[in-house]
């Protein structure tokens, strides 16, 4: 049985607006292994950052926001959590990169006392101690001069060294989870593939366990073990690195791989046509139906869960996926035999 650290079954995160309720997160399912590289990928808007702020609670607090299901860490139901025992949980155990190192960062203090205080809250060190761990941490995520660059503040610090510099902070209590969104979106290529370096390195060095959010399918293929494929507030199709792009089944997924350029092709990319349903207002069964060039009337009735598609551990949600796990009972839709047209 896989080790999880992570298990999140049923997450539902709905805000209520003016505009009525929307569902941004519509009962997920996934689950994160001991020292694994997950993706949660997906268009934008289609909920992986709420997922992850769920997670680690930074919504809920508000009476119009609504999180349900549960969010197993280690056993244990985060959501069952006092804000002063999630206080203790974030940074120690879980820790989270944002996208804009500056939502982590603040420009007033000195980056190597901002590093020392997780310890200094977490594991009540001394501050000496400390300021050494947040060398050390500069040191680990490849800062040059760490003792020097530890009592400069974020401004003196390039991009790319505060991505690097938040990174250090979230592994300074060395905890076995690490969620990061879009983490390397905001830097240029060059330091983009630094960053992801690092995180591989991190990894695999110190068995840390990484969620990483991204729109980016080039950074699943550099960096990830598996994927979990989000579409409209749900989870569409899971499966390893090879799974996903080797073995498509959600026609979302396919899609989504062939809109990929092809090393060394001229032929144009086929970006899947429509948008998104509007979250306010879903539609009856399966969420990609007007997108989709397989669309069958059962997939306007009902809405078709996980199942195993070609094995156990890679699943998909869609009525495509043989009669026994889904029921298959409305396989008499418009298009038996349908072209593929991404
Ligand atoms: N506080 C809120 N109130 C109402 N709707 C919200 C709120 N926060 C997020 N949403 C909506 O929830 C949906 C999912 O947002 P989310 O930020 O998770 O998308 P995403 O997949 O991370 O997109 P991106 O890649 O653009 O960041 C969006 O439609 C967004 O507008």
């Amino acid at each position: 049985m896989a080790d999880n650290i992570l298990e999140v079954r049923d997450l539902k995160t709905h805000f209520h607006t003016n505009d009525g309720v929307v569902k941004a997160v519509d009962g997920v399912d996934l689950h994160v292994e001991k020292g694994e590289i997950l993706a949660i990928v997906g268009e934008s808007g289609c909920g992986k950052s709420v997922t992850s702020q769920s997670i680690m609670r930074l919504i809920g607090a508000k009476s119009s926001e609504k999180v349900s299901g549960e969010i197993l860490y280690h056993g244990e139901d985060l959501l069952s959590k006092t804000e002063k025992e999630m206080r203790q949980i974030r940074g120690k155990d879980m820790s989270m990169v944002f996208q804009d190192p500056m939502t982590s960062l603040n420009p007033a203090y000195k980056v190597g006392t901002q590093i020392a205080e997780m310890p200094i809250i977490h594991e009540k060190k001394d501050k000496k101690s400390s300021w050494k761990r947040a060398i050390d941490m500069l040191t680990k995520v490849g800062i040059p001069s760490p003792e020097k660059r530890a009592s400069q503040y974020p401004h003196q610090f390039s991009g790319g060294m505060r991505q690097r510099g938040v990174v250090a902070m979230s592994l300074a209590c060395d905890p076995d989870l690490i969620i990061a969104d879009e983490p390397t979106t905001a830097l240029d290529v060059t330091i983009q593939a630094q960053v992801l370096d690092l995180l591989r390195k991190l990894r695999d060095d110190t068995g840390t366990a990484i969620m990483m959010i991204t729109h980016d399918l080039g950074v699943v293929a550099e960096l990830c073990d598996r994927v979990a494929v989000m579409y409209a507030g749900k989870i569409v199709e899971e499966g390893t690195v090879a799974d996903i792009f080797d073995n498509p089944q959600h026609p979302y997924t396919q899609g989504l791989i062939h809109s990929l350029p092809k090393p060394g092709s001229r032929e144009r990319l086929k970006p899947i046509e429509g948008q998104p349903p509007n979250l306010h207002n879903l539609p009856e069964g399966c969420r990609f139906q007007d997108r989709c060039p397989f669309v069958m009337d059962v997939c306007r009735e009902k809405q078709p869960e996980l199942v195993p598609a070609d094995k156990q551990d890679h699943q998909a949600a869609c009525w495509l996926m043989g009669e026994e796990e889904n029921d298959g009972d409305g396989r008499t839709g418009e298009s038996e035999e349908p072209e593929k047209t991404f």
